[in-house]
C-alpha cells in the first residue's frame, strides 16, 4: 500500500459536552476514492472539516500529505466543495474563476475550468448569484479543481442535483480517480458510495462502525437467506440405510450446528437460514451431507437493508 496522504490518529472532536467525533483513527492512501457514509449527525462533515483544517481536533493528530492540514503547501494541493454553496456575489463566473486561479501556484488553464463548470458560454459572463442552485454547485466543483489538486474533498456533492448533472458529476470523479487523484466524499447514499468508491467508511455517532470495500460493507448489511426443505422423499429409495434415517431424525440438530448462520426460521415446511455468506453456508450444507432439497438462495433488497440500518443508527435526539 502506498504511503497515506491523510492520517488521523485517535482523533476526537467535542462541542461543549458533546463528543461528536470519538477517538477515530484511519489512513487514506494515495489514489483511493473513499466514501464517508452515515446518517445525519454521524460526524462525517466534522471529520472532513478536521482533514481540511477548517475545524481543530479536540485531541489526536490529523496530518495531510505529512503536514498539518492548514499548512499553505497542503492547501495548495487540495480542492474542496462543501455542502453550503456560496458564490461571491457581484462577480461574474469568469471573474470568480480568474480570482480563484490566482490563489494557486500552478492552476488549471481558465478555459479548462470554464469547461468543467459545464455552463454554456453565455452564462460565464453572468453574475454567479444569478445561477441556479445546481449551476452554482457545478461552478463550485470547477473551482475545487482550479489548483489542479492532488486530493479532492466533496461534502454531500450531489444534494440538489438533477439526475443528469449527478451522472456528469460522477463521471468526472471517475476520470479524476483514473488520473490518480485521491477523492474523499461524504454521502447518505449507499448506491453512490458503492458505484464510485473503492472504500467505504461507515460512521455512526462519531465512531467508525465499518470500513472496507463496497463489497464487504454490502455483505455486512444485506439480508441473505438460504432456504430448503428437508423432505423424506429422498430417503424413500430402496437402499435407505439406518444411518441415513438417523440423519433425517438428526437433521434439525445438524442445521442448528451449522456455522455462519445468523438466524433460523421454519416456515411452511422449509428451513430459512439467515447468513452473511451464502456461498460458505451452502458449502457447509453440502459437505456435511445434510439431506436438503429445493434449495433457494435469496438476497434481500439492499436498499431496504440499508434504509433499516440508517434508521436504527439515527442519532437519538
Ligand atoms: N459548530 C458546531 N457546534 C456544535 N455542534 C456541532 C457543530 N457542528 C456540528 N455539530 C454537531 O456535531 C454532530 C455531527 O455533525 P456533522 O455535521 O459532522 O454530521 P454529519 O454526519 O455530517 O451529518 P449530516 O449528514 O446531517 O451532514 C451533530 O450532532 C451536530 O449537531
Amino acid at each position: 500500500m502506498s504511503s497515506p496522504v491523510i492520517k488521523l490518529e485517535q482523533v476526537s472532536k467535542r462541542y461543549g459536552n458533546k463528543e461528536v467525533v470519538n477517538n477515530i483513527s484511519l489512513e487514506i492512501s494515495r489514489g483511493s476514492v473513499v466514501a464517508i457514509l452515515g446518517p445525519n449527525g454521524a460526524g462525517k462533515t466534522t471529520t472532513m472539516k478536521m482533514m481540511l483544517g477548517l475545524s481543530t481536533a479536540t485531541s489526536g493528530l490529523v496530518t495531510v500529505l505529512g503536514q498539518k492540514p492548514n499548512h499553505t503547501q497542503v492547501r495548495q494541493k487540495i480542492g474542496v466543495m462543501l455542502q453550503d454553496v456560496s458564490v461571491m456575489d457581484g462577480l461574474t463566473v469568469r471573474e470568480i474563476i480568474s480570482m480563484v486561479r490566482s490563489y494557486y501556484p500552478a492552476p488549471l488553464h481558465a478555459d479548462h475550468i470554464e469547461e468543467l463548470t459545464g455552463l454554456p458560454p453565455a452564462d460565464l459572463n453572468k453574475r454567479a448569484e444569478k445561477l441556479s442552485g445546481g449551476q452554482k454547485r457545478s461552478l463550485n466543483f470547477a473551482l475545487a479543481m482550479a489548483g489542479n489538486p492532488e486530493i479532492l474533498f466533496f461534502d454531500e456533492p450531489t444534494v440538489g442535483l438533477d439526475s443528469e448533472t449527478r451522472r456528469h458529476f460522477w463521471e468526472r470523479i471517475r476520470q479524476l480517480a483514473q488520473e490518480g487523484k485521491t477523492v474523499i466524499f461524504t454521502t447518505h447514499y449507499l448506491h453512490e458510495a458503492d458505484e464510485i468508491a473503492d472504500r467505504i467508511i461507515l460512521f455512526n455517532r462519531g465512531t467508525i462502525v465499518a470500513d472496507g470495500t463496497p463489497g464487504n460493507i454490502k455483505a455486512g448489511i444485506t439480508i441473505r437467506t438460504i432456504s430448503f426443505s428437508t423432505t423424506h422423499s429422498m430417503f424413500t429409495n430402496d437402499d435407505v440405510s439406518n444411518t441415513e434415517m438417523a440423519s433425517v431424525v438428526d437433521v434439525r440438530a445438524q442445521i442448528e450446528e451449522l456455522p455462519d448462520v445468523d438466524g433460523i426460521e421454519y416456515h411452511k415446511d422449509r428451513y430459512i437460514l439467515h447468513t452473511k455468506n451464502t456461498d460458505v453456508l451452502l458449502r457447509h450444507l453440502i459437505e456435511r451431507g445434510i439431506p436438503v432439497s429445493d434449495i433457494r438462495i435469496e438476497t434481500g433488497q439492499l436498499d431496504d437493508a440499508y434504509a433499516n440500518l440508517m434508521e436504527s443508527m439515527k442519532e437519538e435526539i
